[in-house]
C-alpha cells in the first residue's frame, strides 16, 4: 500500500471550474496533495495552472466544484486571508520581494516585530530570518544583504523561507525554477525535498519537467482546463507525461466522465 493512502489529503480539489466571461479557464480540475508529498502540476500554456492556484488562494472565486482542506470544505468564494487561516501559504512567480530591502526585512514584511509598539526589533527580525533559512539549509549569506544582490535561486529560497515562516502545512509554489540555471534549480529542489521531509504538502506548478521528475512524488497534468491524469513520478515516463500534456494520450476516463 502506498504511504499516501494511509493519510488523508491536506488539499483536495474536486471538479473545480471557473469561467472568465466566455472563456472557460477551468472546466474540471481534480487533484489531492498529501502531507509529506511534493505534488507537481504541469500543463501547457493556458492549461489553467495559474487560475487553479488563484482559486485556492482566494484571488479568483471558483464557479463550482469543491475545495477541501484537511477534509473540511472551503468556501469557493473565500478570500486570501481565509486561505491563509486554513493553512495555505503561497510563493508566487514574481516572488513579491523588495529589492532594496535586506533579506530579514523582506522575510518579515507584513509582520514586522516591534518593541514597545514603536521600535523595530531588528535583532529579533534577523534572528528569526537566520533561523528560518538555516532550517532550510539555505546558504544566502548575511541576512542584512539586500535582496537585489542575490542570485535568482537565492531569491527563490528567501521567498520560500518567508512562506515557510508562516508555518502553514500547505505550500503552493508557482514556477519556482522559472529563469533559473541548472545549479540554482537543484538548490531550490533541495529546499522542496526539505519541506517534504518536514511533512508539508507541497504543490508545485512547473514547466520544468527535469525538475519535476527529480523532485516530485506525483504529477497531475492539466489540459485545456481539465485534469487529464495523475501519475506517481517513479512509475511514469517523461514521454507519457508529455503525451498527456499535448493530448497525444487520452485523458483518464475517470476525470472525463464526471
Ligand atoms: N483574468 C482572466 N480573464 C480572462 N481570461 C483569463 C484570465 N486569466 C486566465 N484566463 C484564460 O484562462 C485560461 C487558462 O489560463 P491560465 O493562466 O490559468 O493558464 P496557465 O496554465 O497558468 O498558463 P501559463 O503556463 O501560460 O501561465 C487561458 O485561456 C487564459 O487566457
Amino acid at each position: 500500500m502506498s504511504p499516501l493512502s494511509q493519510t488523508s489529503p491536506a488539499l483536495e480539489l474536486r471538479a473545480v471550474r471557473k469561467s472568465f466571461g466566455p472563456v472557460n479557464a477551468l472546466s474540471h480540475v481534480d487533484f489531492a496533495a498529501y502531507p509529506g508529498e511534493v505534488h507537481a502540476i504541469v500543463g501547457d500554456n493556458g492549461a489553467g495552472k495559474s487560475t487553479m492556484i488563484k482559486i485556492v488562494t482566494g484571488i479568483h472565486k471558483g464557479d463550482g466544484g469543491t475545495i477541501l482542506v484537511n477534509g473540511q470544505e472551503m468556501d469557493l468564494r473565500h478570500d486570501a486571508s481565509q486561505s491563509q487561516d486554513r493553512g495555505i501559504a503561497v510563493v508566487y512567480q514574481d516572488l513579491a520581494l523588495v529589492e532594496c530591502l535586506d533579506i530579514s526585512t523582506n522575510m518579515a514584511l507584513g509582520n514586522l516585530p516591534y518593541r514597545w509598539g514603536v521600535f523595530l526589533d531588528r535583532k529579533r527580525m534577523d534572528a528569526e530570518a537566520a533561523a528560518a533559512l538555516k532550517d532550510l539549509n539555505a546558504r544566502v549569506g548575511d541576512v542584512r544583504t539586500p535582496v537585489g544582490l542575490l542570485s535568482g535561486g537565492q531569491r527563490q529560497v528567501v521567498a520560500i523561507a518567508r512562506a515557510v515562516r508562516m508555518n502553514k502545512p500547505i505550500i503552493l509554489l508557482d514556477e519556482p525554477t522559472a529563469a533559473l540555471g541548472v545549479q540554482e534549480s537543484a538548490y531550490v529542489g533541495r529546499t522542496l525535498d526539505r519541506l517534504r521531509a518536514d511533512g508539508k504538502a507541497v504543490i508545485c506548478i512547473s514547466h520544468d519537467l527535469e525538475f519535476v521528475f527529480k523532485h516530485s512524488d506525483r504529477i497531475t497534468v492539466l489540459r485545456l482546463g481539465r485534469t487529464v491524469g495523475t501519475r506517481t513520478t517513479a512509475d511514469v515516463s517523461r514521454d507519457e507525461i508529455i503525451s498527456l500534456i499535448t493530448g497525444a494520450a487520452p485523458a483518464d476516463t475517470l476525470q472525463e466522465a464526471s
